[in-house]
Order: C-alpha cells, then structure tokens, then sequence
C-alpha cells in the first residue's frame, strides 16, 4: 500500500493522563474505504487511542497523519473538518431539535463536493428514523438517538466514521439494524473505525483489525488472519 492511499497514518502514538500513561506507542493506519476494528478488553486503551486521533487527549506524543496533513498537535474540531466523523457512544444528538432539524443541521458536502448521502437516502437508511421524523431527540430511544448519531455523521459526507461501541447497551433487534447500516456504510466506500463489544461481528465484517492490551498492540492484521489467531481468546480473555 502506498502512502498516498492511506487517509489516516498513526505513528508510534503515545498518551498519558496526568501521570498515568495510558498508551505506549500504538501504530494505526488506515486506507481510503477501508474498515478496521479496534479490540480489547475493558480499560486496555481503545477508546484512549480514538481520543488522541482526534486531539482530545492533550498530553501525547507520536505522529497523526490525517489525509497528508501532520495532525500531531492539532487541536479538536481539526479532524471534523478534514472529513472525520465520530459517532460516541450515545452521544451526538440534540435533544430539543426534531429528528429532522437534527440531520439537517449536520448537512454539508464532503471534501470533494460529494452529496450522495442526502436527508432522503439517510431516511431510506433508517426507516426507524423516519417514523420519528418529527419527534424531538429527547423522545427517541437509546437506539433510535444512535441511529440518528449515524445519520448525523453520514450527512456530514465524511471519508472516515469511528464508531465507539455504537450497539452497546441497545436491543438486539437494535443492534443487527445498526449492523445492517454499518455494511451498508462499508459498501458505500466511507472508511469506518469500529470499536465494539460484539469481536466476533468486528472481525467478520472488517478489512484489517488490531488488538490492544494495556495500551499496546499486541495482535494486528487482517481480520481473517486475526479471527484465527490462537492468542486472541486470551488477548480479549474470551
Ligand atoms: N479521563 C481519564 N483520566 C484518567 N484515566 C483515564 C481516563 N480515561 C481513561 N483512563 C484510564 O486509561 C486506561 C484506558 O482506558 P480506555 O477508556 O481508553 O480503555 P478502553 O479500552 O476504551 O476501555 P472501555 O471499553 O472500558 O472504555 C484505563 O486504565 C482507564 O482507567
């Protein structure tokens, strides 16, 4: 893979809250339309890592190449501006905007002027959403504000979403849609970071995949060839 492919290149990443250091030197890339799952078991630093990506961990170290640019000290917002989304868990929605205001008020062109992932093809993703169309987002489930959370970030026309346990906590009807919308991200050629409980899906439905374990990688990889890895059952203490 050449480096021009690639849209998202972390180098030796390091993080520390306080004096507790957190991550010790994590390398992640990703390349145009690629998914790739991020494991590990509770507190082992995944959603550390999204942190420092983004710039929300101030004290860091290591290199963060967004799109060729150098984002090592960049501050929050700068990623939301190159193109990245990121959906938190539950998080994300206004609670006194209606479903439509609410995705209205994220819509802009991607980068490159791109508007395939217009409010019709959002609601078309999302029937849940569209019964709701005129609900506030304080009236929606836990599910339906995750869905709404998505369909904020697809309206933004990003080239890469991170997904921080996005099913976690939500009915199981709940989560095989936000799977279904999450292949259907995948299909649509958007580059996706997932973090979620449920490895087994992660793996089955990513490109690349890398373990973390107390703020190091330990297994990375395709997803094929980290799914049948003989340590990743102890790496994630399944
Ligand atoms: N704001 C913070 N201040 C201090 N320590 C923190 C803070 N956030 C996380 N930590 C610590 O950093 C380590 C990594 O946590 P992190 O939340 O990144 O893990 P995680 O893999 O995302 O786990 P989880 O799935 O439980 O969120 C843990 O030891 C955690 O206690």
């Amino acid at each position: 893979m050449t480096t021009s492919e690639l849209i998202l290149d972390a180098r030796d990443l390091h993080a520390w809250y306080g004096s507790s250091h957190v991550l010790h030197g994590v390398s992640l890339q990703i390349a145009r339309g690629e998914t790739v799952g991020l494991l590990g078991r509770n507190g082992m630093g995944k959603s550390t890592l999204i942190r420092t990506l983004l710039g929300h961990v101030t004290q860091r170290d290591g290199h963060i190449g967004l799109f060729g640019q150098d984002m090592s000290k960049a501050r929050p917002h700068a990623a939301a501006r190159l193109g990245v989304a990121y959906v938190p868990e539950g998080r994300g929605v206004f609670p006194n905007l209606s479903v439509r205001e609410n995705l209205l008020m994220a819509a802009r062109r991607g980068r490159d002027g791109r508007n395939d992932w217009t409010f019709e093809r959002v609601m078309a993703t999302f029937p849940r959403l569209q019964e709701r169309i005129a609900n506030m987002g304080n009236q929606l489930s836990g599910g339906e504000q995750q869905m709404l959370s998505i369909g904020r970030a697809l309206m933004t026309h990003p080239e890469l979403i991170i997904l921080d346990e996005a099913t976690e906590g939500l009915a199981p009807l709940i989560v095989a849609e936000i799977w279904r919308v999450i292949a259907e991200i995948r299909a649509s050629g958007i580059a996706t970071l997932i973090v979620d409980r449920d490895w087994r899906k992660v793996l089955a439905r990513s490109d690349q995949a890398l373990v973390l374990q107390k703020g190091q990688v330990v297994l990375s990889g395709r997803s094929a060839a980290v799914a049948e890895d003989a340590a990743l059952g102890r790496y994630l203490g399944v």
